[in-house]
C-alpha cells in the first residue's frame, strides 16, 4: 500500500513520519528531496537563480532558504515561479524512490508530501493520512521551531489549504495537539486497521 502523509506547516508531519519510520515501515520525504534538487550543480538551482538574481545564492553557492522562504511566503507570484521551477524535479525524485524500495521488496511505502492537496497528487498515494492540529498550537508550533514572529508565521500557515480541507480529503485524520503518546496511539490504531503493522 501506498499511503500519503500530509498537513499543514508545523502540524506535526515530521513527528509522525518518525514514528513510522520506528514502525519499520521506509519514507520518502518531500522536503528532503526538495533540498536535494536544488543541490549546486542542479538545473532547478540555476533557474532559481536566473529568476530571483545570483543574490538568493550564498557565498558557498548554495541556496540561501531563509531569503527565498522571506520572499515566497509573502508573494504569490514568486511561489507559483519557485513552485514550476521545483515541484516537476521533486516529483520526479519522489517517483524513483518510492519505486525503488518497492522493487527491493517492501509491501507499503509511506510519502510524506505537504503540499499533497495543493499540488494535487492525489493519484501518487492510494490512502491519505492528515495530520491535524488547530491553528492556534500551529501558530505557536511554527513561531517556537522556526524562530519566526506572529506575521511571518501566519503567511506561511496562509500559503497553504486550510487544514478542514485537508481533514476532508482524508482517509484517516491525526490530530497532534496533544502529547506525542495520544499521537502515537492514533498513528498505530490507523496502521493496524489497515493492515499495515500487526496488532499486539
Ligand atoms: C522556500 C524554501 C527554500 C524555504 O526553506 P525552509 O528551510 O525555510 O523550509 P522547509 O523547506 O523546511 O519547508 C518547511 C515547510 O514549508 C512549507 N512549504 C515549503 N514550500 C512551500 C510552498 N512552495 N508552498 C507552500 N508551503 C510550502 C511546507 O509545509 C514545508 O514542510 C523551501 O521551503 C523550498 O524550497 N520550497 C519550495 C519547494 C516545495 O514546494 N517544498 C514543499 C514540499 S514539496
Ligand atoms: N504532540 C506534540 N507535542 C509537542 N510538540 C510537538 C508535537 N508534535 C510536534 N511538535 C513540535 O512542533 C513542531 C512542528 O512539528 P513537525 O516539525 O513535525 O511539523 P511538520 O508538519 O513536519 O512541519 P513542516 O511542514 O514545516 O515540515 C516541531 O518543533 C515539533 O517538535
Amino acid at each position: 500500500m501506498i499511503i500519503g502523509l500530509t498537513g499543514s506547516i508545523a502540524s506535526g508531519k515530521s513527528t509522525v513520519a518518525k514514528m513510522i519510520t520506528a514502525l519499520g515501515l521506509p519514507i520518502v520525504d518531500a522536503d528532503i528531496v526538495a533540498r536535494d534538487v536544488v543541490e549546486p550543480g542542479t538545473e532547478p538551482l540555476a533557474l532559481i537563480a536566473e529568476q530571483f538574481g545570483q543574490d538568493i545564492l550564498l557565498e558557498d553557492g548554495t541556496l540561501n532558504r531563509a531569503k527565498l522562504g522571506d520572499i515566497i511566503f509573502h508573494e504569490p507570484a514568486k511561489r507559483k515561479i519557485l513552485n514550476d521551477i521545483m515541484h516537476p524535479a521533486i516529483r520526479q525524485e519522489m517517483l524513483r524512490q518510492r519505486d525503488a524500495y518497492l522493487e527491493a521488496g517492501n509491501k507499503h511505502v509511506v510519502m510524506d508530501i505537504p503540499l499533497l492537496f495543493e499540488s494535487k497528487l492525489q493519484h501518487f498515494v492510494e490512502r491519505i493520512i492528515v495530520v491535524s492540529v488547530s491553528e492556534e498550537v500551529q501558530l505557536r508550533r511554527l513561531m517556537e521551531r522556526n524562530n519566526l514572529s506572529k506575521e511571518d508565521a501566519l503567511a506561511r500557515m496562509h500559503s497553504q489549504l486550510p487544514m478542514s480541507v485537508k481533514e476532508k480529503g482524508a482517509h484517516a485524520v491525526i490530530y497532534n495537539n496533544e502529547n506525542l503518546g495520544q499521537t502515537e496511539d492514533q498513528l498505530k490504531k490507523i496502521l493496524t486497521k489497515w493492515e499495515v503493522i500487526d496488532a499486539n
